[in-house]
């Protein structure tokens, strides 16, 4: 399953990206960066899985973040005709915006929550997890705002930031590849 997936990201070319005096080797793939090209039919296949999860069902919406989330749920959206939101890297000053800090492992910044309230029940998806300091703080926001999350899925999943999730609070992610990064390149090292 995902073959085509999995086969491109052995191939991804890796980049050293410096944070705060660490190196993050950053892996550059269709997913992830929309470089060189995005193949709908990997697209159709990440949105076909989510769909045999069964998780679709009830659901009021499918929340991502910008950008590189946005093909996945779009392409999800279009198969389950369930509309998308999208958490946005710009403040607008809508009334009920709610915003919080998001960190990767080479980069810092403010996401803006827009559309969302108490009650709804959403699906989140995301191209990639890593160190979860994305994914963290916006499952803890959107507790606080009373949103029921039934389901999170991310595309490719490395490093701690899955397990760590999971240990904080309580919710597994579903991540479709696995993978390792170091400067030589990608492995994949697990999946469904
Ligand atoms: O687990 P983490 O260490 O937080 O990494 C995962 C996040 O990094 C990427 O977002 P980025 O903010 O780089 O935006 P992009 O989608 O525009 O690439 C990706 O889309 C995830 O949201
Ligand atoms: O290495 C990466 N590549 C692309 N997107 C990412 N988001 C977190 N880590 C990465």
């Amino acid at each position: 399953m995902l073959e085509k997936l999995k086969k491109s990201l052995e191939e991804a070319p890796v980049i050293q990206k410096e944070s705060e005096g660490q190196i993050y080797n950053y892996f550059i793939h269709p997913i992830s960066d929309g470089i060189p090209e995005t193949d709908p039919a990997i697209l159709e296949e990440i949105a076909d899985f989510i769909i045999a999860g069964g998780k679709t069902g009830g659901i009021d919406k499918i929340v991502t973040v910008e950008a590189m989330g946005i093909p996945i749920a779009t392409a999800l959206s279009l198969k389950t005709g369930i509309p998308v939101s999208i958490i946005r890297k710009r403040k607008y000053g809508l009334d009920g915006e709610v915003e919080l800090s998001q960190s990767t492992g080479y980069s810092k910044g403010t996401l803006f929550i827009n559309g969302l309230s108490a009650g709804d029940r959403i699906l989140i998806v995301d191209d990639v997890i890593s160190t979860g300091g994305t994914l963290l703080p916006l499952l803890e926001t959107l507790g606080g705002m009373g949103v029921d999350v039934a389901g999170v899925y991310c595309v490719i999943g490395r490093g701690a930031g899955t397990d760590q999730i999971k240990e904080k609070t309580g919710v597994d992610i579903v991540v479709l590849v696995d993978i390792a990064v170091s400067a030589n390149g990608v492995t994949v090292v697990g999946g469904v």
